[in-house]
């Protein structure tokens, strides 16, 4: 083992090597465990080393941290290390999480990292690591957490199914083939496999196209079984989901649910929907049945999260750091953050938790998006809260200068149909925005599902309830605020306790630089693609009919086809497959084709637009069973 001075010859090594610039103040004169980002144990080994945005931009060659047998956590994140990683990191026995995400590393996945038995979370993502990934590496039990995306990793996925990994994305990567079934994989989104055009199979619902054929005309090529699941690989997913400790009967049945296929969930779909209906006919609830019966993954996953949950809880400490550290917020950093900004409670209300309570909640990564990370934080009271994160790289001048001020005026919105502001952070470098927790996902989901089985639209009754609750949230942003949303996309709209659709990420807009324009989502209105001084309540009203195309079609906007209004119904419908037509159907699409027109000028107000809506749900077709011809 090698003694503490051994230690602080490796970190000295490390610093020669990684930082060119000097910004690391190791001085081989004072006790290495009172260097910046250095924790040691009481016999002076080094236990934690964060160097998180520490402007390093040399490399981390082999002989030097891979000989610290007792460092548990290992942060590099956001630097700009170049070269390949070191092949000697077997030698840090202790390991419990590494993240080395955010820089420039090139060559092949470190094989020495497989030999790390009690790695739990592991991240290499957005650097430019090349070559396959390892199967090696399905095999390392214990993991939690495995980010991979945003390299040029290439070859096949390995069949990963530890129970234990609760976050998983080999996004934007040049994987090919089909992706494993297993019932670790089946619990992910396929946005975690996103961005891999070569990838195929039932997970990403895409099917795999084999040249070389083994199978008679008409019949199923091996291809094609990977697409589908097979009865045998269903049955191995369904036993191998059943045997998943922590997961309980309920999240069984719903995996089932899953496995039987697209077909047999539009017939339950429908049975069930009937059934209800004529118990009740609460928009709420054909929603609810909508999400549970049709996107059973996310259920799944959110099931995954509760286990997490109670699974984080019965974890040492060290894992509750390691899930502190997901959120890439080192406990140095919680300290000098108290020390230079307070969190501050929208609304008048009181405090119920400090920056302290936050910092050290376990943290899921929701996403990232246009300003920054956005992490799921369950608080010691079990309390759920999502935290913003925005990086400082993407903001502009106003979010430094207005920062307060405008954050407690939207801090101040509250509406049935809005996520509220809770709190805000600020100090030089973390600005923070705490929003309530929203269990049931987004309308992204809900429309777009998780898997194949959300073949069809939504039933149009259910686009109805939704487009009517996001328009009454936007008429209070616009009216009794004087602003606007700014980013109305279904990412950004969620669905609450009573599966009521509400805004998040209103008025942010003004964080980013105005010259952005790397927003090409499909939703921004044509004169505010260049500059986003150019957003306007007209602007948002663009992005509310391009929501309600993508409503009514299932379809992301940038697959809506450029149309004239007159031809924007026979569209819709062909899209729908639903030959009735329905009043007020073709009334929606008026109200989208007129919000989408492409002169600001001509777009009806929000208050105009909710009138409409209104008028929609106030039509009596005396057509009493219509609703269920439309059953999607
Ligand atoms: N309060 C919340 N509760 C539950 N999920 C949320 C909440 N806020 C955001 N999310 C989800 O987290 C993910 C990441 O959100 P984020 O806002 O960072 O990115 P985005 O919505 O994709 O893009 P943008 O930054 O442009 O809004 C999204 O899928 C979003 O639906």
């Amino acid at each position: 083992m090698a003694s503490p001075e051994g230690d602080a010859q490796a970190l000295l090594a490390f610093k020669a090597a990684a930082d060119p610039g000097d910004r690391l103040t190791f001085s081989p004169t004072s006790d290495h465990c009172r260097w910046p980002g250095v924790s040691c144990s009481a016999d002076g080994k080094v236990y934690r080393l964060l160097l998180e945005s520490a402007g390093l931009t040399g490399t981390f060659p082999n002989g030097t941290l891979g000989s610290l047998d007792q460092l548990h956590f290992l942060s590099l994140q956001d630097n700009a290390l170049v070269g390949p990683l070191p092949d000697d990191l077997s030698g840090l026995r202790s390991l419990k999480a590494l993240f080395l995400d955010r820089n420039l590393f090139a060559g092949s996945f470190p094989a020495s990292l497989l030999s790390l038995r009690g790695l739990r979370a592991l991240d290499l993502s957005h650097n430019r690591l090349s070559g396959p990934i390892p199967a090696a590496l399905a095999t390392l039990d214990g993991l939690i957490a495995l980010r991979l995306e945003g390299n040029r990793f290439v070859g096949s996925l390995p069949a990963f199914n530890q129970s234990s990994l609760k976050s998983f994305n080999v996004s934007g990567n040049h994987l090919s083939g089909a992706v494993p079934i297993t019932a670790v994989l089946a619990s992910f989104d396929p946005s975690a496999f996103a961005d891999n055009p070569g990838l195929c199979g039932a997970l990403v619902r895409k099917e795999c196209v084999s040249s070389a054929s083994f199978f008679p005309r008409g019949g199923r090529s091996p291809a094609a079984s990977a697409a589908a699941p097979s009865p045998i690989a269903t049955q191995a997913l369904l036993s191998s989901s059943a045997s998943r400790s922590r997961v309980s009967h309920k999240s069984a049945v719903t995996a089932i649910g899953f496995l039987i296929g697209a077909v047999a969930l539009v017939g339950i779909f429908t049975a069930s929907f009937v059934i209800r209906k004529k118990r009740t006919k609460q928009q709420g609830e054909i929603l609810a049945l909508e999400k549970n019966t049709m996107n059973s993954a996310t259920s799944i996953s959110e099931i995954n999260v509760e286990s997490y949950n109670e699974e984080i809880d019965s974890m040492s400490n060290e894992l509750e750091a390691a899930a502190a550290l997901a959120m890439a917020i080192s406990e140095e950093r919680v300290k000098r953050l108290s020390m230079n900004g307070c969190l501050v409670f929208c609304a008048g209300e009181a405090p119920i938790y400090n920056l302290e309570h936050l910092m050290r909640a376990s943290a899921e990564m929701l996403g990232r998006g246009s300003l920054g990370s956005t992490y799921k934080a369950v608080l010691d009271s079990r309390m759920a809260v999502t935290v913003k994160r925005l990086d400082k790289k993407k903001l502009g001048s106003m979010a430094k200068e207005g920062f307060e001020r405008q954050m407690d005026t939207v801090g101040r919105l509250r509406h049935p149909n809005l996520v509220p502001l809770r709190a805000y952070f600020r100090s030089n470098e973390e600005r923070l925005l705490v929003y309530d927790f929203q269990a049931n996902g987004s309308l992204y989901s809900l429309i777009h599902g998780s898997r194949s089985t959300r073949a069809k639209p939504l039933h149009w009754t259910s686009c109805l309830k939704i487009a009517d609750d996001v328009v009454q949230g936007l008429a209070y942003i616009h009216q009794s605020s004087c602003l606007i949303h700014g980013n109305i996309k279904s990412s950004n709209i969620l669905l609450g306790s009573d599966f009521e659709a509400c805004l998040t990420d209103s008025c942010l807009s003004f964080l980013l630089e105005p010259s952005d324009n790397q927003n090409d989502s499909g939703y921004r209105a044509p004169e505010a693609r260049n500059s986003l001084q150019q957003l306007t309540p007209s602007s948002d009203i663009y992005a509310f009919g391009v929501l309600l195309l993508e409503l009514l079609t299932g379809k992301p906007p940038l697959q809506h086809p450029v149309l004239i209004p007159p031809d924007l119904p026979v569209w819709v419908r062909s899209v729908r497959e639903d030959a009735a037509c329905d009043e007020r159907l073709m009334m929606i699409i008026d109200i989208a084709a007129a919000c989408i027109h492409s002169s600001p000028e001509c777009r009806p107000t929000t208050w105009q637009v909710l009138k409409m809506i209104q008028e929609v749900k106030e039509t009596d077709t005396g057509d009493t069973d219509n609703d269920s011809t439309f059953i999607s």
